[in-house]
């Protein structure tokens, strides 16, 4: 091992704080050079997991592929903690022992060769006391010391003393390094927290692995860091169970997923699954959020009954008639029949209707069947053949032949009663079997059955109810009049929004797949549903080695199509199951979407973090609702309530939770308290819109003064864009970092304010289009980001310009809400510019109205 000490040379002279950090660059060095030794060791595993193949036993491949994927995953968590490797220092009370013990805390765990701890993994239960400890529970921790690097390099350090009776000589440095952190340029995304985890965002942290961890906190409160940092620790601590089922990170747009992606990767965690809700469902990916009340009908939950009627209905195209020939007789369904039996398959499969062709295809041979008796069909079928016979014989009787042979199988009817199944003829129903065989081997038999219950992709459906007719049919009494032609002209066009993913899914769910192939199934020769090599029920290829290419040609388009589809559509018929899910910025989901969620978490243990007051959705009631049926009916089990004390007569003790002993499911629920994100100064503008849409909700503490003030400037609506355009300008001469101008949702449309609003807004009727928006943006750096105010949902910036404040609260019901979100994402700089005065002295009470 290499002592070799790279660090900054003390100056005997330098400060007392000089010198600590000199002693910890020595530590430091100490543990990179273990690094080394380790990532040379993981790389040596790596090749050695390759030479083993060349042995080329089977069982050695195996063995090759296990080792090479752990050392891979070992060498890729060292090379991610290259940076900032050693984070933190704790010095123990003596107790006991005569020294103290001194234990420091890092990205990975680090030992020496003889296995000696040098580094703690910060995951690990060892460095529990270094997120918890505090002066009135030091835990046995006299001081905490916070390393702050660059590179290998230690540049700063701070200490807390949590129990200075022990203290005994020690040095204590430090000069809030970390609320200085908290003030740091912000460079478009997110960035781990590891080194200054608080205590209540440890104990959610290392939350239990089961049930439910639902967490709330204002906006800036370190939910989603923490909850990212929750991901970390259970695939540290339950690697097996959570590494190979696997965990999903869910947030509410690709912007967000985008700001918070390098979190995971920079605490060494590749393996989970990041993604949007408009991104979720393979093959459907969002383009656009629906305007407010159409948000609001979309995700409600009648539209889960609105989407059963809609793969109910006659799919379109579908034609109204069957017409069948046996031995003469032109057998008809009409429409009005055709319409029960479809009912009737529908009843009969509860299960996926792509998968009930089958059915579909036996019910009508069935009713055909009856339609065959009703109309005299195997008497007239019966004297047909036997005319037809008699011609036969007669010719062969002029040839001197003998005559034919009546069939010995065939013997008169059976009542008809209960539809035959398959080709095998029973005594007493071998008339009726034969009919149909007969009829399943007609091409019009088949072709109108791909018709008639064609396989449908569930974006098929969703278009489908771009009729209004047809939409009006599928919402029965559960949509309201008004809505079906917005609805309509929403599913008409190609953009996909956010709440159709959610329908798509749901649409996939009461598809599914087309029925599986039986594993004793006929051969292809003898399968009546086989049409020129494809199984029209399966949609799969069933052609054997004696199929040629090219008469794959022969395959009726409408299959072709219908397999294509299949595949460009994208739906896969596996729909992937969590082992965890992370939900962030729960409060927006709507019912439909935790419907969705649902489906990739029915074992899954899940975290939910949620500001109910930024919540843009309606009606809370109906989402909670939803989201505990997608939890798996998990009920509140432990609570935590603001500040320290526990409340009286709950479990959860000092600050945490603790599960309710009756459920199988519990949950344990958390609120985070300290705002870490905005200056004081930027948090009480933010305060006082809460106090505004929600009178009773408190806010959280703002921990770091800026001493910049917020501005808010009146200006004429026209000029609002660019008086927008003005401000970014500006801000760019005074913050390094990113810089977010919100505006209100645009509107294209110019009729979209009937959509928009409930009501007519008081104020604030500005359209705001997507060219006001490139206009504002056009030439600026890319620090310079514009995006309406769904969009900045969850990101944060050094400066933001809110534009027409007005405007976003009238917007929706909720609008008031969602301007809290957007004048919550500022670290340093905020700006306001709104067309009505009243809003500068609600925003900065004091201030005259106008400038
Ligand atoms: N313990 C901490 N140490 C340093 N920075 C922190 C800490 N906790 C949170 N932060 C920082 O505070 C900012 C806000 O965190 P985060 O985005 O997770 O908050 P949030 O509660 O999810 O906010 P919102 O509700 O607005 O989405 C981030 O820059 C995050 O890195």
């Amino acid at each position: 091992m290499s002592s070799q000490v790279n660090g900054r040379l003390t100056d005997p002279g330098g400060t007392v704080k000089d010198r600590e950090i000199a002693t910890e660059q020595r530590y430091v060095d100490l543990a990179y050079a273990r690094l080394e030794e380790m990532r040379a060791a993981a790389q040596a595993m790596i090749r050695e997991g390759y030479r083993q193949s060349l042995a080329g036993t089977k069982g050695s491949l195996v063995d090759r592929d296990a080792m090479v994927h752990q050392a891979a995953l070992r060498a890729q968590a060292l090379d991610v903690a290259d940076d900032g490797l050693v984070f933190g220092r704790l010095d123990l009370a003596p107790g006991e022992q005569e020294t103290g013990e001194v234990r420091y805390i890092g990205r990975v765990g680090v030992r020496t060769s003889e296995h000696d701890s040098l580094v703690i993994d910060w995951r690990a239960p060892a460095a529990e006391d270094f997120y918890r400890a505090t002066p009135e529970d030091p835990r046995g921790v006299v001081r905490r010391r916070v390393l702050h690097s660059r590179g290998h390099t230690v540049v700063d350090l701070e200490d807390d003393l949590l129990d200075p009776d022990a203290a005994d000589g020690m040095t204590v440095v430090g000069d809030g390094a970390f609320l200085a952190s908290l003030a740091r340029t912000r460079e478009g995304a997110m960035r781990d927290i590891v080194a200054t985890i608080q205590r209540e965002q440890d104990e959610v942290i290392r939350a239990p692995a089961d049930g439910t961890v639902l967490v709330r906190g204002a906006p800036g409160t370190g939910k989603t860091a923490v909850a990212l940092h929750r991901v970390a620790y259970l695939l540290f601590r339950h690697r097996r169970r959570f590494g190979s089922r696997g965990v999903l990170v869910i947030g509410p747009n690709r912007r967000f997923t985008a700001y918070i992606e390098r979190v995971l990767p920079s605490l060494g965690e590749g393996s989970a699954a990041l993604r949007s809700l408009g991104d979720l469902v393979d093959g459907a990916s969002a383009t656009v959020h629906d305007p407010p009340r159409l948000a609001r009908v979309k995700g409600a939950d009648a539209m889960a009954t609105v989407l059963r009627r809609a793969v109910t209905d006659q799919a379109p195209g579908a034609p109204d008639e069957l017409r069948v020939v046996f031995k003469g007789v032109v057998v008809t369904l009409d429409r009005a029949r055709l319409d029960r039996i479809r009912n009737e398959v529908h009843r009969r499969s509860r299960g996926s209707v792509n998968a009930a062709r089958g059915r579909a295809a036996e019910l009508l041979l069935d009713a055909l069947w009856r339609r065959f008796t009703d109309v005299g069909g195997p008497a007239a079928a019966e004297s047909a053949e036997s005319a037809e016979t008699a011609l036969w014989n007669a010719i062969l009787a002029e040839d001197g032949l003998a005559s034919l042979d009546d069939d010995p199988n065939e013997t008169r009817p059976s009542n008809g009663d209960g539809p035959a199944r398959g080709n095998g003829a029973r005594p007493g129903d071998s008339k009726r079997a034969q009919f149909e065989a007969r009829v399943r081997e007609q091409r019009t038999f088949t072709d109108f059955l791909v018709a008639w219950w064609p396989i449908r992709a569930p974006r098929d459906v969703l278009r489908s109810l771009g009729d209004p007719s047809r939409l009006r049919r599928a919402a029965g009494r559960d949509l309201d009049r008004a809505d079906i032609e917005p609805l309509a002209a929403s599913w008409s066009g190609t953009a996909t929004s956010y709440q159709d993913v959610a329908l798509l899914d749901e649409l996939d769910s009461l598809l599914g797949s087309p029925p599986r192939p039986s594993r004793g199934r006929a051969p292809a020769d003898d399968d009546p549903f086989v049409v020129d090599g494809v199984n029209i029920l399966t949609g799969e290829d069933v052609a054997d080695d004696t199929w040629e290419p090219e008469m794959r040609e022969l395959t009726t388009s409408i299959e072709r199509l219908e397999r294509s589809r299949r595949v460009d559509d994208g739906v896969t018929d596996e729909r992937p199951e969590y082992a965890h899910i992370v939900v962030d910025e729960a409060q927006d989901l709507s019912p439909m979407q935790w419907r969705m969620l649902g489906r990739r978490g029915r074992h899954a243990s899940w975290t939910i973090v949620e500001d109910p007051a930024q919540s843009a959705w309606e009606d809370l009631g109906a989402a909670r609702q939803a989201m505990d049926a997608a939890l798996g009916g998990a009920r509140t089990t432990g609570s935590r309530r603001r500040g320290r004390k526990p409340a009286p007569g709950r479990s959860g003790g000092r600050g945490g939770s603790s599960p309710h002993k009756d459920t199988a499911r519990p949950r344990h629920e958390y609120e985070l308290t300290t705002n870490y994100r905005n200056s004081t100064e930027i948090a009480a503008v933010s305060a006082r819109v809460l106090a505004k849409a929600l009178p009773d909700a408190r806010p959280a503490r703002a921990v770091r003064s800026s001493g910049i003030d917020p501005i808010v400037r009146v200006v004429p609506e026209p000029d609002l864009a660019t008086a927008a355009r003005d401000a970014a300008e500006e801000l760019l001469t005074q913050v390094e970092g990113t810089i977010g101008v919100i505006v209100p949702m645009p509107l294209d449309e110019p009729n979209a304010q009937a959509t928009l609003f409930d009501e007519p807004a008081a104020t604030g009727t500005q359209f705001w289009t997507e060219a006001d928006r490139d206009r504002i943006g056009a030439g600026l750096p890319d620090r310079v980001q514009v995006l309406d105010v769904l969009e900045a949902k969850g990101l944060e910036f050094d400066a933001a310009v809110i534009v027409a404040p007005e405007t976003v609260a009238a917007q929706s019901p909720r609008g008031l809400r969602v301007l809290y979100v957007a004048v919550s994402r500022a670290t340093q700089h905020l700006t306001v510019l709104t067309s009505a005065p009243d809003w500068r002295t609600t925003l900065l009470p004091g201030s005259p109205a106008s400038q």
